[in-house]
């Protein structure tokens, strides 16, 4: 077919658009660019290509094209890479299967959705173009696929320097984390669901979509990504000397029935600050996240994702 750029386009080929970010996590996706073209090649498909060179670009990526010769968009990239095209491809109204590659540092969102962190099985797995529909979240007017939260360690991967992520990897986390622990503070907040109004002292809130986030893979042991729920993970603020138990309990998702954490599930979900003195940055998917308050809706199997096959 012709489309407005008189670029010609054959009618029974299939076509894949890959947008990469040349700098998530190690910068290894660039090493493994030929291993993609031969696998989805081999089964059929043309691959048009985008490199992004800063956040605009995912946009611009998006815009530049006419979406709807493609069969699927993959994105190759961290979470705030993820969470950059889901946000345009909601804006710019394209309705198109997304697949993603884990080339990030944490990579929580192919974590969770049950990709294999290797990328050259990663690719594989999506050559099978196996779909299904999943959850998204809105907050304000931004969309997330995994998480949306504010308070101790929120900041830490927004605050992680690009190229200690390069170089350190998750560990970069982990030193930024250490280095905000003399930082934090308890901070009342108001959290409204459509259930009840709890307002209280926390150290930290995440509501979140999948079952993991910053690595810790159990935060809410019993999220799905197709319950139509978020899954709120709140932690009050409580003698500092508990707060080592709680976070051992974290590792193996045993930390819910904790005193001191507060866990609910609602589709609607609102977040004020009650303190008159200070406000905090939100973080979501990794990245800066909307301003306080937050009105949280979770929108049911809003996007259809390239996942593994269920076995
Ligand atoms: N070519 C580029 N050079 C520098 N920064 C870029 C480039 N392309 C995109 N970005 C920036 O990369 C950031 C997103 O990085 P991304 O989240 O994908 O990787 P990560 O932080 O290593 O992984 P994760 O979020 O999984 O820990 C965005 O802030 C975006 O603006």
């Amino acid at each position: 077919m012709w489309n407005q750029n008189w670029e010609v386009y054959i009618m029974d080929t299939k076509y894949i658009f890959l947008i990469y970010n040349p700098v998530s996590g190690n910068k290894s996706f660039c090493e493994n660019l030929d291993y993609f073209f031969e696998t989805f090649q081999n089964k059929g498909y043309e691959i048009h290509i985008y490199r992004t060179s800063c956040e605009e670009d995912f946009s611009k990526a998006l815009q530049s094209r006419d979406m709807k010769i493609y069969d699927a968009l993959i994105v190759a990239g961290g979470d705030g890479s993820i969470n950059f095209v889901l946000n345009c491809l909601i804006e710019l109204n394209i309705d198109i299967p997304l697949g993603v590659i884990p080339a990030g540092t944490m990579n929580d969102i192919c974590y969770n959705m049950g990709m294999s962190l290797d990328i050259v099985e990663a690719i594989d797995s999506l050559s099978l173009m196996h779909m299904e529909k999943v959850d998204i979240g809105l907050t304000n007017d931004k969309y997330f696929l995994n998480t949306c939260g504010a308070g101790l360690f929120m900041e830490v991967s927004q605050n992680t320097d690009r190229q200690l992520k390069n170089v350190m990897g998750r560990a970069a986390y982990l030193l930024t984390g250490i280095k905000e622990l003399p930082k934090f503070k308890k901070w009342r907040i108001r959290i409204t669901t459509d259930e009840k109004v709890i307002e209280d002292e926390f150290y930290f809130f995440i509501v979140m979509n999948g079952k993991g986030a910053g690595g810790f893979h159990k935060l809410a042991p019993e999220a799905s990504m197709n319950d139509g729920l978020f899954d709120l993970i709140a932690v009050k603020a409580c003698p500092l000397n508990e707060l080592p138990i709680i976070f051992a309990k974290v590792l193996t998702g045993t930390h819910t029935t904790n005193k001191n954490v507060l866990h609910l599930k609602s589709e609607n979900i609102s977040i004020e600050n009650m303190e008159d003195t200070f406000d905090l940055l939100t973080d979501m998917d990794g990245e800066e996240g909307p301003q306080m308050p937050l009105k949280m809706s979770v929108i049911p199997s809003r996007i259809k994702m390239i996942l593994p096959p269920k076995q």
